[in-house]
């Protein structure tokens, strides 16, 4: 079921996130010398903020054409609009804002997932996200989500990636691109996630992950433990699975 899993380790998680950073603009800018617009799911979490934190600041941020870019999300915490806690207003205090203020990203080419004040329960605005996402969805088949060119993935020190808890329910979606999720171990209790079947139509899985509080699960996600247990070692791409970590979360830091 799976491409091999590529791993490279940096030595910590800020030049994890820079490298990440520089990895996703040049994976763009190749992108976007050979096709229309690149579909890019962006991820909550340290590692994840950081990275797009990074993007901002790159001077190849103007190298990429934003207006052929759509950016999603693989997870949302089901809160407010504008809450501090939500990825989306991570992400839009990071990069988001800065590129739609200046005019290169449309604000049409943002997808964020609808918040609590909009829609009344996780369910409804996962429903609202497989139909934006079907809006965009390729002609070759299958579930009913864009080509996601790049697919950025935080993982929890429990092996979660995007709200995919172990133990929970929602690992076992088919079908379906989107699910609501109660009973989050990691607060809020109630989110919204991509589930493994729209992970899996990416073409590239990348997950980013720093911090020895991380390193157990990093391995057992790298043996291929039971999605069950481990989340992330299900998060696999089509051509490319990619784990980005840094020296702690591999389990080689000495320090
Ligand atoms: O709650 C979440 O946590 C994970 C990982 O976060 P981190 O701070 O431990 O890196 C993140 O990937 C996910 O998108 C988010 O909703």
């Amino acid at each position: 079921m799976s491409t091999p899993r590529r791993v490279v380790v940096h030595p910590d998680a800020d030049v994890l996130a820079q490298a990440a950073a520089a990895r996703l603009l040049v994976r763009l800018t190749d992108l976007q010398s050979v096709q229309g617009d690149a579909h890019v799911v962006l991820t909550g979490g340290t590692v994840g903020i950081k990275t797009l934190a990074a993007v901002a600041a790159s001077p190849l941020v103007d190298a990429v054409d934003w207006s052929g870019v759509h950016l999603w999300w693989g997870d949302e915490r089901f809160l407010p609009d504008g809450d501090p806690d939500r990825n989306e207003t991570q992400a839009r205090d990071a990069l988001v804002d800065s590129l739609v203020a200046a005019g290169a990203l449309p604000a049409g080419n943002v997808h964020p997932m609808a918040p609590s004040d909009a829609v009344s329960s996780p369910e409804d605005s996962a429903a609202a996200y497989a139909a934006e996402l079907a809006r965009f969805a390729g002609s070759s088949g299958g579930l009913d989500v864009p080509p996601f060119d790049v697919l950025l993935l935080g993982m929890g020190p429990d092996g979660h990636v995007a709200s995919l808890f172990p133990g929970h329910r929602e690992l076992d979606a088919e079908g379906v691109a989107t699910v609501g999720v109660h009973g989050s171990p990691k607060p809020p209790a109630e989110r919204v996630s991509l589930t493994f079947d729209a992970i899996r139509a990416a073409r590239e899985v990348w997950v980013v992950a720093a911090g020895a509080e991380k390193a157990e699960a990093v391995a057992r996600a790298l043996r291929q433990d039971d999605v069950h247990a481990t989340p992330a070692a299900g998060a696999v791409g089509t051509d490319v699975t990619l784990w980005l970590v840094d020296a702690a979360a591999a389990g080689t830091d000495d320090a």
